[in-house]
């Protein structure tokens, strides 16, 4: 298995890349949707967001090209780094595949030249989340160890209940001229059937390009947020959901801090499952104390998650994709989430390394 080091797209930058590699990263999974983009919540490298504007206003409109792509990746290569994964679609050019509107069909035709753009770029792995509400109604306070930042839920809150006003999607402004009102509440079968065709239109072209879509389960795993259902809530769930299309191609990001705050979960069964299987794009390997509504995310030696049978686990299952500290907790300093996931990479580098 591989470390690598997961950066927004305000730190795709040399400093960035010569301090992941510093910690000991290999690879990059690289966020290039902008989440603070007129953030009205302070955030700078976090994403928390509010009831009316989410994380921010979607600002990409236009899919990555191969030119960027292929641009950002010989950036890293030049610092060591193998640029392994992109982070996410952006609201700004894929709301319609969510929200099956009238875009839609010129939307999914674009994702597709995406993952072609990525298959030319040689950057193997796509993760995604695809959800209504996105990851909503965080909190950050002093959760961790010290009184260190960190996020996490305090109950079924209002944000959590509040319906999404138009023009919003996966947490996102993505048009700003929205008339008012809010987004109709849908079955959960009905978001099924949308996830069942974007997976049905999107691997073939995913295993034609030789990238791996890997699906981040929905954080938080609630049944309902924001008056709208959920991909899953739970690990069964997810299994259920890689039987959608057997293809090679169609994978988990399995973030480890959310299948952990998943009521009635086991992380390391979840895990054992996925890894025999195959079906692990990448791992967020963060760790929180609690379930949903009530987690906290807390230092990655300070959780519920036991991370060196985590790691002993993929030893096992001779895992050979990479692991990130997704985020951590913001260590009290003047850099305090860089601090926060140096941590979290030592921590990491030390466990992996150990040769337990
Ligand atoms: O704050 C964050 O960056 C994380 O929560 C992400 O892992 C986020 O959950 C995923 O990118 C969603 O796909």
């Amino acid at each position: 298995m591989k470390i690598g080091f997961g950066l927004y797209s305000h730190m795709l930058n040399d400093d960035y890349y010569k301090m992941a590699k510093q910690l000991g990263a290999t690879h990059i999974v690289a966020h290039l949707t902008d989440y603070f983009h007129q953030s009205d919540t302070g955030a700078e490298d976090q994403p928390l967001g509010n009831v009316n504007k989410g994380w921010g206003i979607a600002k990409e409109s236009q899919i990555w090209s191969f030119e960027e792509l292929n641009s950002l990746k010989e950036d890293m290569a030049f610092h060591g780094l193998k640029l392994e994964a992109l982070e996410n679609f952006s609201p700004g050019f894929w709301h319609d595949v969510l929200l099956d509107g009238p875009k839609r069909d010129e939307q999914i035709a674009n994702l597709k030249k995406l993952i072609r753009n990525m298959g030319k770029a040689g950057i193997p792995i796509m993760g995604y989340n695809f959800s209504l509400a996105g990851v909503a109604g965080r909190t950050i306070g002093p959760y961790a160890r010290g009184n260190a930042l960190s996020v996490g839920l305090e109950g079924y809150s209002e944000a959590l209940q509040t319906p999404i006003p138009n023009g919003m999607v996966w947490n996102m402004v993505y048009d700003t001229n929205a008339p008012s009102g809010n987004m109709d509440t849908i079955s959960h079968e009905e978001l099924i059937k949308r996830y069942r065709n974007f997976v049905s239109e999107m691997i073939p072209v995913a295993e034609e390009a030789g990238v791996k879509l890997a699906v981040h389960p929905d954080d938080p795993p609630l049944k309902e947020v924001r008056k709208q259902p959920r991909l899953g809530f739970h690990p069964d769930h997810y299994k259920e959901v890689m039987k959608f299309n057997n293809s090679p191609n169609h994978v988990m990001e399995l973030c480890l801090g959310t299948i952990a705050e998943m009521v009635d979960s086991d992380v390391y069964e979840a895990l054992e499952y996925f890894a025999k299987n195959n079906k692990i794009g990448y791992i967020h390997i963060r760790n929180i104390k609690g379930k949903v509504p009530d987690y906290k995310e807390s230092f990655i030696d300070d959780g519920d998650i036991d991370m060196e049978r985590i790691i002993g686990i993929l030893k096992e299952n001779n895992f050979e994709g990479v692991l990130i500290p997704d985020h951590a907790p913001q260590v009290t300093s003047k850099a305090p989430w860089d601090v926060g996931m140096a941590f979290a990479m030592g921590y990491l580098k030390a466990l992996v390394g150990s040769g337990k």
